[in-house]
């Protein structure tokens, strides 16, 4: 039985998705519960961009057809959760370690809308580890530049990523300019992306509470 919050932004989502719609779907277990309820819901989609193989298996599972990103263009609406969120809807995602898909999928979104939980809204990000996606030759060098930044990288022990790359999940970052560290962070080399998602922040966010409340938060 997923998190009662998780449940609730879960299927507050379900509104949104109108018939014939061409989904982007993120990952980790917020959206798995989305993903069983739209399934439940009888709602007739065409298909949906999966951001992970976890994602499209369970798409699969319930007869839901995977599609190819570069075959389907601009998606309407992409549906993710997230391991934080601040009052601008930025986000630090990749908690599950589908963050490069993930992002990809959200900035080929029209809407991306955010689910998540009551816990993981945030004043400031960077209590929630930063992870960062890595090409495996490149771990040492990118974990010393991580240093020179002032935060402190942990090599997520036997993780690969569905791309066949390493995770470095990052403390102590001070985030007070999110898309400055999001480019600086991504012009180092070997970096393939990292999770916070500021320049391409969420559209929406729903906020499941423990009693069953959602809260409906747009952008500050
Ligand atoms: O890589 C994983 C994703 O970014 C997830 O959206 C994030 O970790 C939140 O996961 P959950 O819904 O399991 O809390």
């Amino acid at each position: 039985m997923a998190h009662p919050g998780k449940q609730a932004a879960a299927l507050a989502a379900l509104e949104y998705v109108e018939n014939d719609a061409l989904l982007g779907v993120g990952t980790g277990s917020t959206v798995n519960v989305f993903i069983d309820a739209l399934a439940a819901s009888g709602r007739r989609i065409s298909g949906a961009v999966a951001s992970s193989e976890a994602t499209a298996e369970r798409l699969k599972s319930h007869g839901i057809e995977v599609l190819d990103l570069n075959i389907t263009g601009q998606l309407e609406l992409y549906i993710d959760g997230a391991d934080e969120s601040n009052p601008a809807l930025q986000l630090i995602k990749g908690g599950g370690g589908a963050l490069t898909r993930e992002k990809i999928i959200a900035s080929a979104s029209r809407q991306f809308i955010c689910i998540v939980d009551q816990s993981k809204r945030v004043d400031i990000l960077g209590e929630f580890p930063l992870p960062i996606e890595v090409l495996p030759m490149a771990r040492s060098f990118v974990a010393r530049e991580i240093v020179r930044m002032g935060a402190d990288p942990e090599f997520r022990e036997a993780a690969r990523t569905d791309n066949g790359n390493i995770i470095l999940d990052c403390y102590g970052f001070s985030i007070t300019d999110p898309i400055a560290l999001e480019a600086a962070i991504n012009a180092i080399p070997g970096v393939l992306t990292n999770g916070l998602f500021a320049a391409r922040a969420a559209d929406l966010l729903l906020v499941g509470h423990d009693d069953g409340q959602v809260d409906t938060v747009k952008p500050a």
